[in-house]
């Protein structure tokens, strides 16, 4: 069985986490990071340290009682993470036979969704997935990875960014676009932005952009390089 590799907007959203122990802080903090309206919180014992801290964003609320299947009305995603396997596999249950995505952390192969070891480097986001097979293969590939990347991703992922749209305002043939960003994707943009470059940098663009683009060169620049 292979897992279905996806990105999820949770803007508006409300999740929810049941166990906020090591694990269950881990899913909160990564949860929050992606700015859901709501993540309910629901665990026996009193919060943690590290659960403390996120107390203070507001779309964290902590329950300090046991898991009602009420909890899982209106939530888009489910995370299980007590110590108590019979309990996690009851709310994952529950959550397949009301077609809800939930995570059991002590159960890969029985929950609707696994979670991928990430990093990111500003828009770009790496997650890789062993489908469950070996967590600790994930962290190795997930720190090679990171390591092999470099800091200048992110900056030139940003300007891609920000002169995509500019590109396809211009109204062009999706094969001129096309020919635009591979060139700009595939060529020496990226090395010169590492090396901070800013005269290469504009060549490079002065090159590959549409002329109406050039006197925009400066603005998408700006903070680049
Ligand atoms: C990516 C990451 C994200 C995160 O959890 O946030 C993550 N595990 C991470 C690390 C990690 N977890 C564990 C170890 C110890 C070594 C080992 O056991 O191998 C290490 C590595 C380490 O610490 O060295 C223990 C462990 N993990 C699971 C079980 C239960 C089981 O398999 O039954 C047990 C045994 C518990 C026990 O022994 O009792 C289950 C899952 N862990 C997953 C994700 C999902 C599949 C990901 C995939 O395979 O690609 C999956 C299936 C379910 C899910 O959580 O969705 C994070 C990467 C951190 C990073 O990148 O640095
Ligand atoms: N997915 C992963 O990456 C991963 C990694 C390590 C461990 N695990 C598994 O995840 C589970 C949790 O691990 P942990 O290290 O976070 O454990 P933990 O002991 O740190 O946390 C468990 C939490 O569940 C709470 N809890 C217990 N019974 C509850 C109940 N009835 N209702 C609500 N909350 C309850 C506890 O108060 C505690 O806060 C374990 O089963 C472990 O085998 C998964």
């Amino acid at each position: 069985m292979r897992h279905y590799p996806a990105f999820l907007n949770l803007r508006g959203r409300r999740c929810l986490v049941v166990g906020a122990g090591e694990v269950g802080t881990r899913k909160i903090e990564t949860l929050l990071s992606c700015g859901p309206a709501e993540v309910l919180v629901v665990d026996t014992a009193p919060p943690s340290a590290r659960m403390k801290a996120l107390l203070d964003t507001p779309a964290v609320v902590y329950n300090q009682r046991p898991f009602e299947e009420n909890d899982l009305e209106g939530r888009t995603l489910v995370f299980v993470c007590t110590n108590n396997a019979q309990l996690n596999a009851t709310i994952g249950t529950m959550c397949e036979t009301r077609g809800q995505l939930c995570n059991i952390a002590d159960a890969p192969t029985q929950s609707g969704f696994i979670v991928p070891a990430t990093f990111d480097r500003g828009s770009l986001v790496v997650a890789l997935s062993t489908g469950g097979a070996s967590p600790a293969v994930a962290r190795r590939i997930r720190m090679e990875l990171e390591a092999a990347l470099g800091p200048s991703c992110g900056a030139f992922v940003e300007l891609m960014g920000r002169i995509r749209p500019l590109v396809l305002e211009l109204g062009m043939p999706t094969a001129a676009n096309t020919e635009i960003f591979r060139k700009l994707a595939h060529g020496p943009l990226m090395a010169a932005i590492g090396e901070g470059d800013a005269e290469q940098v504009r060549d490079i663009l002065t090159q590959e952009l549409p002329a109406a683009l050039h006197p925009r060169i400066g603005e998408v620049l700006d903070g680049i390089v």
